[in-house]
């Protein structure tokens, strides 16, 4: 009598086939990176090797060829690891970030450079414009709009004064979670989380911990390193923070809003070629007088360029002076974007490029 075959042995050694063929092709591809490498140039350092605009195409053409099951953003992710691991085979990127470990800022981090990227962990947003422009650190990333609480106006500010350009965007689902030493809810007295944090899950506070005291903290993970200490302290802060610092989930997904996400920027000192699918960030100051922001507008309509934002900050150049933060479709190598801004340049006291970037990828 023929034994029958365990089923489970049968499928696991197609996955054993399967791993083979997939680690071969890996390695196969390690080794034409390694090429581009050698084409582009011996004894560059890894900020001459990146390229985002290409990492942006082939991760698109990922999104494009995907049949499922897996979703697009977790054959992106693993994509983007790929992309990282062989990029990383010359020289890790230096990428600072908002910390410390644990962060928000952190994960946007992976989701944008992967995880052989080295993470620098920043005491502020100021310091990370501060470590790129000093050539510290290769690339910044930088929270700057929530989705339901609008532009985080330290970022836009540091643009005011800094050479920063705008490399990437990045877009991560927020989901926040509460922490504590017992992962006990009736143990909370007090609640550490970031003023941004507290306003997001104002309402599931409001219902479950009313007597709480919240106190706002420069980070969720400080908050997060806070409750580790104290045994009436609860924290809001992202899984990955509850679990870097030791601490229990009383509960989880607290934010009011499900679709809770945060756009992040990364900065750097330079400006990259078209991707295919891209955003133009200006800053852009006009005079104080009566139609000068129609004036500086207009030209985008005329020329056909579709404005996706903008926002109007002090411009810190003089009393009522105002600086206004446009995004809008395409690359500044464009010629209606380049037609646009030969028309506004009458009209403008100031036009600055901050940045042409790939479109957020999923
Ligand atoms: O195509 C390139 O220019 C490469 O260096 C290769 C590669 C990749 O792994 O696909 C690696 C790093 C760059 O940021 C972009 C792409």
């Amino acid at each position: 009598m023929t034994e029958a075959k365990n089923p489970l042995a049968e499928v696991r050694e197609r996955i054993d086939s399967i791993d083979r063929q997939i680690q071969e092709l890996i390695s196969e591809r390690a080794r034409w990176a390694q090429e581009v490498a050698r084409v582009k140039g011996e004894g560059l350092s890894a900020i001459d090797y990146y390229r985002p605009e290409r990492e942006a195409h082939v991760l698109r053409m990922v999104v494009d060829r995907n049949k499922g099951p897996l979703s697009d953003a977790e054959m992106v992710r693993l994509f983007r690891e790929i992309m990282s691991s062989c990029l990383a085979q010359e020289e890790p990127l230096k990428v600072g970030y908002l910390g410390p470990e644990g962060t928000f800022s952190e994960q946007a981090v992976r989701k944008h450079f992967g995880h052989a990227a080295y993470g620098l962990p920043l005491g502020s947003i100021e310091e990370v414009f501060q470590e790129v422009a000093a050539g510290h650190a290769d690339f910044g990333v930088v929270p700057v709009e929530n989705s339901g609480q609008g532009m985080i106006q330290v970022t836009l500010d540091m643009f005011l004064t800094s050479d920063a350009r705008i490399c990437g965007e990045v877009e991560l689902r927020v989901h926040q979670c509460l922490h504590s030493q017992s992962g006990r809810l009736e143990d909370i007295k007090r609640v550490y989380a970031h003023a941004q944090s507290l306003q997001q899950c104002k309402t599931w506070l409001r219902v479950n911990l009313p007597d709480a005291e919240r106190i706002a903290v420069g980070s969720n993970a400080e908050a997060a390193r806070l409750a580790r200490h104290a045994d009436d302290a609860g924290a809001i802060a992202g899984e990955t923070a509850g679990k870097v610092y030791g601490l229990k989930t009383v509960a989880k997904a607290i934010e009011d809003r499900a679709d809770n996400t945060t756009r992040f920027l990364v900065i750097g000192r330079s400006l990259f070629p078209p991707s295919g699918n891209d955003r133009t960030s200006l800053l852009i100051t006009v005079n104080d007088k009566p139609g000068a922001l129609y004036d500086v507008l207009s030209p985008f309509a005329r020329h056909g360029v579709s404005m996706n934002r903008i926002e109007s900050r002090p411009a810190h150049t003089g009393k009522w002076q105002y600086a206004f933060f446009i995004d809008v479709s395409g690359h500044i190598d464009d010629e209606p974007l380049q037609a646009a801004l030969r028309d506004m340049g009458p009209v403008a006291t100031q036009v600055r490029v901050l940045g042409s970037y790939p479109v957020a990828l999923p």
